[in-house]
């Protein structure tokens, strides 16, 4: 039977007078890839936000792995085994691709990012394995090459990669990619699909936002939609393209 790693019951939050995200319930399960789609405003960006502790929710629960991760810190969250990217690049650009890598590693060990600044003794046992295992991040998303290489200097879409393997390199369980193809070609797309796929095929989780409907078409195992922060439909690909209340919240647009 297939394990839930994710769930989310009945979580609404509230800013000021509007409700973001409005009594929704969901269950992602262990290994599968799930995709978040709605419209510009529906509340997509919060459900990260609140998945990973930015804000808590102003009502219902959120569990990781049977554990109740409500108002847990960010960097609780994340040692838990949550990782995620952001919709727009925060990479650090006068560093190597691997330096920006073993920062998304850091987070898990016991020197931590002070310590790895520092360079104390003890250290360097585990920065010997940090740089492995980020390594082996980067050979995933198939950086390798390029460790060396100053991020600034990749191109965009392996740029976006990058940010992938740093949040891989925090080892999670779950990763949380918000709009992982956004601004990137074709070719470009069609790459971090194959890559993806591969994240998966680790035992990895995935959750993605996504406005490109044909990549959340061909890659997702399920989808949410949401409209206003309410969920309006959930299912497979092909139940979702043909929902009338995803058709009429996306105004008659094709989806998919
Ligand atoms: N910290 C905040 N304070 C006040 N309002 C907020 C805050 N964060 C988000 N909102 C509001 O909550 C709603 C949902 O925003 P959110 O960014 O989650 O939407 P989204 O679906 O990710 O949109 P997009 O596709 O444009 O990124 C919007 O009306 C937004 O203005």
């Amino acid at each position: 039977m297939s394990k839930t790693i994710l769930e989310m019951d009945n979580v609404t939050i509230r800013f000021g007078g509007l409700t973001a995200v409005d009594s929704v319930d969901m269950k992602i399960e262990e290994g599968t890839i799930r995709a978040l789609i709605g419209p510009n405003g529906a509340g997509k960006s919060t459900i990260f936000n609140l998945i990973t502790g930015i804000y808590p929710p102003s009502s219902g629960e959120i569990r990781f792995r049977g554990t109740l991760i409500n108002g847990y810190k960010p960097h609780l969250i994340t040692e838990l085994g949550i990782a995620r990217t952001f919709q727009n690049i925060r990479l650090f650009s006068e560093m190597t691709v691997l330096d920006n890598v073993k920062i998304g590693r850091h987070c898990r060990t016991k020197a931590g990012f002070l310590g790895a600044l520092l360079r104390g003794p003890g250290v360097k046992a585990e920065e010997r394995a940090i740089t492995e295992e980020s390594m082996e991040a980067l050979k995933i998303l198939e950086l390798d090459h390029k460790a060396d290489e100053l991020a600034k200097n990749l191109p965009y879409g392996e740029q976006r990669r990058l940010e992938i393997a740093r949040a891989m390199a925090s080892n999670p369980k779950l990763i949380l990619l918000d709009e992982p193809a956004a601004g990137m070609n074709p070719q470009e797309k069609q790459t971090l699909m194959s890559m993806i796929r591969k994240i998966q095929d680790k035992g990895l989780t995935i959750f993605l936002v996504e406005h490109d409907m044909k990549f959340v078409m061909n890659l997702s195992d399920r989808i949410m939609v949401l409209d206003y922060g309410r969920k309006i439909a959930a299912g497979s690909p092909a139940e979702i393209k043909s929902n009338p209340a995803v058709i009429a919240a996306y105004l008659g647009k094709e989806v998919g």
